[in-house]
């Protein structure tokens, strides 16, 4: 299994560049999917497990798809499926987001139910309203949902009773191909919307409001593929200025949007941090002590619930009680068990969090639980004394391009174990020969679970092994020539 180690006591300094939006960069090659004619040219895509998965879902509908030096063109004249299966799906939710651009493309769509993950249960009863409210079919059965319309989907008047991010997106990009007007009334605002509207619009779609709670969409008969750079990374620029500020650094975030980053800015100036906006990106500055604040989550332009678990990290080290509430995801708080193995003082009621700040952490084996929580404990691991390995960091792998890279490159002791099969698979012979891995017995083994503790037999040409290893099956597809047979399935 992959680790994360890091020692720390490192103060960062020096400059780092932030990548093209993870949620940016996925609906809007979704939304490639629309073009009738010519080639979609998406750059600053930035190298992420989730845009592989994406390719991978695209590729499977039939689109032609290259990706080189962050830049991804896809084709999408010839769709060949309306699918999106399931082994995709649930290794990424927003894979959900091709149910609209192939319902407006081919009138159909069947994709496998995301469920739920661990940040909360996660409906989409908001994305099939819409789809509903312009006229499509829904039938749910077999794990999957979909979607059929006859003929063009029809321009309808949208209410989103939350605003959703996703359903937004979906909806706007089904919309754009829509006979007739689509409003969305309690739009999401996040500016993921805004660099969406402004590809489906140089597609040929008439997207207005975006960025606003009401958006206008007219339909069109045609979109086509054109050229477009991906947004940069609003949580990943937000999290170095974390890792900046925890260790009392010096770190200037190139590519940065400040006005995108408002809440967070402004929250962590008020706790006694140096921010400014440059040129192209935002200093920060931490040399002064900090102190307690309060946090809410909301949608944006609130504070964002992405940068929630990174901000506590901060919050354990800053002077005094601060109080954080969850209000967007019900079960937002996973990372907390992992703070406390770090000696964090944080206690949770409900949605509150209670943080006593100001006190040591200690180094100590931790697990990432999800994207965020990942990212919040390697921040947590550049002030604390001693080391910390990180496990599970195939969730961080998801949204941060290089984490170790990038935070090494500023000063911090970082470093990746990438080991998934040292111990039973050596690297070199698990990629040459014909290995096959049989899982003899799991513990505990829920199907769903990204990583489960497997007892494995391992058997080659050349000899004969036979341990017990921890097997991550998220991965056993991007190992060649290991076939896993989970006695489960
Ligand atoms: C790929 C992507 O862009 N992911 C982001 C997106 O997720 P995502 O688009 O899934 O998040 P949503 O904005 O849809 O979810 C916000 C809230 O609305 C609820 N809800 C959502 C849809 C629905 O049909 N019904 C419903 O009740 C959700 O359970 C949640 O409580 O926005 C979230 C909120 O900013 C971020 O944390 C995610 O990083
Ligand atoms: C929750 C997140 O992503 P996703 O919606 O893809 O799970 C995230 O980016 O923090």
């Amino acid at each position: 299994m992959s680790k994360i180690i890091v020692r720390g006591g490192q103060r960062l300094s020096g400059n780092v560049r932030v990548s093209g939006a993870k949620n940016a960069v996925l609906p809007i090659l979704a939304a490639t999917l629309l073009a009738k004619e010519g080639e979609s040219v998406i750059s600053d895509v930035p190298f992420l497990d989730d845009v592989i998965t994406i390719q991978q879902v695209l590729s499977a509908l039939g689109g032609k798809l290259t990706y080189e030096k962050e830049t991804m063109r896809i084709s999408a004249q010839q769709l060949t499926s309306f699918e999106a299966p399931y082994e995709l799906v649930r290794k990424m939710r927003a894979s959900f987001l091709v149910m609209g651009p192939l319902l407006a493309r081919l009138g159909r769509a069947r994709i496998s139910l995301p469920g739920g993950c661990a940040i909360g249960t996660r409906p989409i009863d908001q994305h099939l309203k819409g789809f509903e409210a312009m006229g499509a079919e829904i039938i749910l059965g077999q794990g999957y949902i979909e979607a059929r319309t006859e003929g063009r989907l029809k321009g309808a008047k949208i209410y989103l009773d939350v605003a959703s991010v996703g359903a937004t997106e979906n909806i706007m990009m089904a919309a754009s191909l829509a006979q007739g007007t689509t409003t969305i009334e309690n739009a999401a605002k996040e500016p993921e919307i805004v660099d969406l509207a402004n590809y489906l619009n140089a597609m040929g779609a008439v997207v207005r409001g975006a960025g606003t709670g009401l958006i206008r969409i007219e339909g069109v008969e045609q979109l086509n593929g054109v050229a477009h750079t991906v947004i940069p990374d609003r949580v990943e620029a937000g999290t170095y200025m974390i890792a900046a500020a925890i260790t009392g650094g010096d770190v200037h975030i190139e590519g940065a949007i400040a006005d995108h980053l408002a809440p967070v800015i402004s929250k962590m100036q008020e706790m006694g941090v140096a921010i400014t906006e440059t040129d192209n990106g935002i200093q920060v500055n931490a040399s002064r002590k900090l102190k307690a604040v309060d946090v809410k989550t909301l949608p944006y332009p609130g504070f964002p619930t992405d940068m929630q678990s990174q901000m506590m990290a901060l919050l354990m080290v800053s002077e005094g009680t601060s109080i954080v509430t969850e209000t967007v995801f019900e079960n937002r708080y996973m990372h907390v068990e992992e703070f406390q193995r770090m000696s964090g003082q944080i206690k949770v009621e409900g949605r509150t969090a209670i943080i006593s700040g100001g006190f040591p952490l200690s180094g100590a084996k931790v697990c990432a639980t999800d994207l965020r929580a990942g990212a919040a404990l390697v921040c947590a691991a550049l002030f604390a004394d001693g080391e910390t390995e990180i496990s599970g960091i195939h969730h961080v792998d998801r949204g941060y391009v290089d984490i170790t890279g990038k935070l090494a490159s500023l000063g911090a002791d970082i470093m990746r174990i990438d080991s998934t099969d040292s111990t039973v698979l050596p690297q070199t012979e698990a990629y040459d020969s014909n290995y096959i891995a049989v899982v003899e017995s799991i513990e505990p083994a829920p199907v769903e679970a990204d990583v489960i503790i497997a007892a494995v037999a391992v058997e080659s040409a050349a000899d004969k092994l036979k341990e017990t290893a921890e097997y991550d099956f998220k991965r056993d597809k991007d190992i060649p020539r290991i076939k896993a047979q989970p006695t489960w399935a």
